[in-house]
């Protein structure tokens, strides 16, 4: 049998919801949005090792079976999509903090994806990928484009935007907030008036979802109440995450070295190209290159 040899690290970037409206509820329960995703370059490291059986496996730190974890889930999707023989032994680094609406699972999920359409030449397009990957959760489909976007319907309906790249604090209040829960709330305010991009643009960005969050984890409101003493801060997706831009890093680094003990967090640099995507673009130039 030949060896296989191992492809990566692969980044897995995390997003932040600049804002985070909502505009109505469906019939099947999920919430219509006005969204503004940006991603940051904090990610998650996979690798894969395309094998011969049509076996997936995944050797990560978590502690839930590799059956639940949306890498494993999103390569078997791929997989009976195409009719694939082949199969993958993936290797995830889990550095994103889980539970925090940084869209780590999410995330992960496009990163198998992409790079698996890449590794199985699969020749799927980048929009039936996303169509894919919105199975598996609403926030996948950013992540397959891969650029800053408006994004509005669940989170598929999706205009790339090109927007400022400050630094960012993240703080981490120690808790794990639930999605589902934030959105099945009975006060959360679900009928925000829907606006243009343009309207939005000069607008105070908000989170519909913080003031339920901050009520139900003290922790948040804690974190949050701390942050704005330095700059205007918010929460992203359903948190438990809060972050505010900085013009500089040194000057996020300062704020962060003062947070109170109990709150762990990050300095980060926005970037409108998703690093996952800067990776695959390098990879098409070189693979261009080699075939010269
Ligand atoms: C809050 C955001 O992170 C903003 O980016 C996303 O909308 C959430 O995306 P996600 O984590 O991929 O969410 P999913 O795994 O699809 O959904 C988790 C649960 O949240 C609820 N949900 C999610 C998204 C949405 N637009 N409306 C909802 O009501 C549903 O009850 C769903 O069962
Ligand atoms: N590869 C994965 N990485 C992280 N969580 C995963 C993964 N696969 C499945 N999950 C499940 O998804 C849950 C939410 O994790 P995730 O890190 O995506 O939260 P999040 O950042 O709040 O996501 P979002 O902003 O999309 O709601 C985890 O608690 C875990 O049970």
């Amino acid at each position: 049998m030949t060896k296989q040899t191992m492809s990566g690290p692969w980044h897995s970037p995390a997003k932040l919801n600049l804002f985070l409206y909502i505009t109505g509820q469906r019939a099947n329960g999920y919430h219509d949005l006005q969204t503004l995703f940006q991603f940051i370059d904090c990610c998650d490291q996979l690798y894969f090792t395309v094998t011969n059986d049509n076996n997936i496996s995944l050797d990560s730190q978590l502690d839930f079976p590799a059956e639940d974890n949306l890498i494993v889930k999103a390569a078997r999707l791929l997989q009976q999509h195409c009719a694939i023989q082949q199969g993958a032994a993936i290797k995830l680094d889990k550095h994103l903090p889980m539970g925090g609406g940084i869209g780590g699972g999410s995330s992960n999920a496009a990163t198998a994806l992409l790079v698996l359409n890449h590794l199985w030449q699969c020749n799927l397009s980048e929009q039936e990928l996303a169509s894919l990957g919105l199975q598996l959760g609403a926030d996948v489909p950013i992540f397959i484009h891969g650029h800053s976007a408006f994004a509005e319907g669940v989170g598929e309906q999706v205009q790339a935007v090109e927007i400022d790249e400050p630094w960012y604090l993240v703080l981490h209040p120690e808790v794990h907030v639930s999605t589902q829960s934030v959105f099945g709330h009975p006060e959360l305010p679900r009928n925000t008036p829907k606006r243009t991009w343009q309207q939005l643009l000069v607008e105070n960005w908000q989170n519909d979802c913080q003031e339920i969050v901050a009520k139900v984890y003290p922790e948040v409101a804690q974190a949050l109440g701390w942050l704005l003493e330095y700059a205007p801060s918010r929460m992203t997706g359903t948190g438990s995450c809060v972050f505010a831009a900085f013009d500089t890093e040194r000057e996020a680094l300062s704020v962060l070295n003062k947070r109170p003990k109990n709150i762990s967090g990050f300095v980060c640099k926005a970037c409108n190209q998703s690093p996952l995507h800067r990776q695959l673009a390098n990879e098409k130039t070189l693979i261009n290159t080699a075939g010269f």
